[in-house]
Formats: structure tokens, C-alpha cells, sequence
């Protein structure tokens, strides 16, 4: 019996797409750079006993949820459980405000009732331009957070947050690839630092 693969090509287009993106990134020295910053920025908040926050729409709030998990429980390494929260799970709020003040506003009203200042606040968007994380990054903003981006090409979030890690890729899904990989990475390079084993508030 002969068996057909008729997506062959499909399957090699997928994964060229995706391997071309994270090699762009492995070659890129300026985004190895801003991804050092963006841990350390992370780092020292959480040295700092502060949190960090997360949100994103669609596959990018799986992201976020994905990232937050990875640092309350854990990566690779064993350590106390990180304070990392995605805004993205809370049904109760976000039907409530969505409702209420529309769905610009899911997370920046979030934003606002639990970010204080010096926590980190990462806003996911593939396309840079999702209205609900810009209003987030502006709420996080006012209350003196430090904000990330991660997104694609371009976008607004790249002139409205403090720093930024950008994917050169168009498609959403290979953006996205590239994305969770950068949160392991995240994830891994905060983990390196041994002195986050102590609770800050039992220094
Ligand atoms: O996962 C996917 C596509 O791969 C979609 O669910 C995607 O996340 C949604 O269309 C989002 O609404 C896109 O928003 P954004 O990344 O541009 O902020
Ligand atoms: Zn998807």
C-alpha cells in the first residue's frame, strides 16, 4: 500500500517559516541585547519583591498564561515560586469590564486595580497594535511600571513601551513560535540568578 503525504510541502513551508525567524533572532546582536535587558529589567523587580504582569489576546494570552506559570511554579530550576500574573484568566473581570467600559480597557482597568509601582508589565502582540495592550501599557505607565513589548515587525507598541522585543516575521503564527521561545528564555535567563532563592520581604 502506498501512503500519500500531500502536505509535505505545507509542513516544510511551516517549519522553514519558523526556523528563518529564530535564526534572524539568534543572528540579530542588538535583539540578543534587548532580550538581556528585558531579564535583568525582570531581575531586579523581582529581587525587588515585585511582580510581574502579563496579558495578550488570542494566542498571545496562552503565551502570557504560559510565561506566568513557568515563573510561579517552574522552569528548569528548582526555587521559591516567582510572583508573575497573567491578566488573561479572570473571566469574572474581564466580562465585567468588557461589558462595562468596552474591551480597550480589560487590561488597563486590571492594570490599574493591581500593578503598583517598579512591577513589570508585558504586553504580547503580534501585531503590535491591539488596542486592549496599548491602553495597558499606558495604565502600567502612569503607575511607574516598566513596560515590555513583545510583538512583531512593528507597531505601535514599539514607540509606547520601555522596551521592546521584536519578531522579523509577518505571519501572526510564526510570530508567535517565536514569542514562547523567547519566554523560555526569559524564563531560563531569570532563573540564573541564584539570589532570588530569598524571599525579598524576609531579607
Ligand atoms: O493565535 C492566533 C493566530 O495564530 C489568534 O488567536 C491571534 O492570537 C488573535 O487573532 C489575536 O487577536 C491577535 O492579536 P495581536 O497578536 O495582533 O495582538
Ligand atoms: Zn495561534
Amino acid at each position: 500500500m502506498t501512503v500519500k503525504y500531500p502536505h509535505t510541502s505545507l509542513i516544510a513551508e511551516h517549519i522553514n517559516r519558523s526556523v528563518e525567524a529564530k535564526t534572524k533572532l539568534l543572528n540579530d546582536a542588538s535583539f540578543l541585547a534587548a532580550l538581556n535587558t528585558v531579564a535583568e529589567t525582570c531581575t531586579d523587580a523581582l529581587l525587588n519583591g515585585k511582580k510581574i504582569v502579563l496579558a495578550g489576546n488570542g494566542g498571545s494570552a496562552a503565551d502570557a498564561q504560559h510565561i506566568a506559570a513557568e515563573l510561579v511554579g517552574r522552569y528548569k530550576k528548582e526555587r521559591r515560586g516567582l510572583p508573575a500574573i497573567a491578566i488573561t484568566t479572570d473571566t469574572s473581570a474581564l466580562t465585567a469590564i468588557g461589558n462595562d467600559y468596552g474591551y480597550e480597557q480589560v487590561f488597563a482597568r486590571q492594570v490599574e486595580a493591581l500593578c503598583q509601582k517598579g512591577d513589570v508589565f508585558i504586553g504580547i502582540t503580534t501585531s503590535g497594535n491591539s488596542k486592549n495592550i496599548l491602553a495597558a501599557i499606558h495604565s502600567a505607565r502612569d503607575i511607574q511600571c516598566t513596560t515590555i513589548g513583545m510583538t512583531g515587525c512593528g507597531g505601535n507598541i514599539v514607540d509606547q513601551a520601555d522596551q521592546t522585543l521584536s519578531v522579523p516575521a509577518s505571519e501572526t503564527a510564526t510570530i508567535q513560535e517565536c514569542h514562547i521561545m523567547i519566554g523560555h528564555i526569559l524564563c531560563a535567563l531569570i532563573e540564573e540568578n541564584e539570589t532570588l532563592s530569598q524571599r525579598p520581604d524576609q531579607k
